[in-house]
């Protein structure tokens, strides 16, 4: 079985329910299966986590890693951060040399810091050796959307109150995410 690792950081919700569909859409791949962890997180009014937290043990078990952030500052949200800053033994043994891996993250607003939260993501799965995926443009979706969606992977315009929707066309980049780290995992493997 290959196993994608979807590691995420979410507070209202909006992270965790594109986390869920990268998961089906990993879980779309025959022989690909779906590990959904979450971080802890320190940030004031932080709730306990309703998902599993993540381990270094995780990290080593998967074959690809998706990593999930709300846009905080244009960067990935501290809790996610502090995890990845814990994984010094990681980059030292190169356990996650050769892996593929992906990012997405939603944000309130459309031009505020979407592109730049995602290519901040992907640095330290640079320092792991990881194969970064991303979405091409034969997913139509990235064409037609006027909300969220990237070629550097999948996002989410959650508006300012940050309690819109995912619409279609963002669901599908990230059930399509899922699919595609999946299978690049099983190629990768053989
Ligand atoms: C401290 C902080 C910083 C934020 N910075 C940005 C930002 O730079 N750009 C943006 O569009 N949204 C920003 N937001 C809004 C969040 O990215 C947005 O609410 C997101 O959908 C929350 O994700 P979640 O529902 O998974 O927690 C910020 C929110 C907080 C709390």
């Amino acid at each position: 079985m290959t196993k994608v690792l979807v590691l995420y950081y979410s507070k209202r919700g909006n992270t965790q329910k594109m986390a869920r569909l990268m998961a089906r859409g990993v879980g779309s791949v025959e022989g690909c299966e779906a590990m959904l962890r979450t971080v802890e997180s320190d940030l004031p009014g932080a709730e306990k986590p309703t998902e599993a937290l993540v381990t270094e043990q995780d990290m080593k078990d998967a074959d690809a890693l998706i990593i999930g952030s709300p846009s905080y500052f244009g960067n990935m949200a501290s809790p996610l951060k502090k995890f990845i800053d814990t994984t010094g033994n990681l980059w030292f043994s190169g356990d996650m040399e050769g892996k593929p891996a992906g990012v997405f993250c939603t944000a309130s607003s459309l031009h505020g810091g979407q592109e730049t939260t995602l290519i901040n993501m992907m640095i330290p799965l640079l320092h792991f050796g990881m194969v970064i995926v991303g979405l091409p443009y034969s997913e139509k979706s990235l064409l037609y959307t006027q909300s969220g969606g990237s070629p550097y992977g999948a996002t989410h315009w959650a508006d300012f109150e940050s309690n819109r929707s995912l619409d279609q066309n963002e669901k599908q980049l990230c059930l399509a995410q899922g699919k595609r780290i999946a299978q690049m995992a099983q190629q990768l493997k053989e």
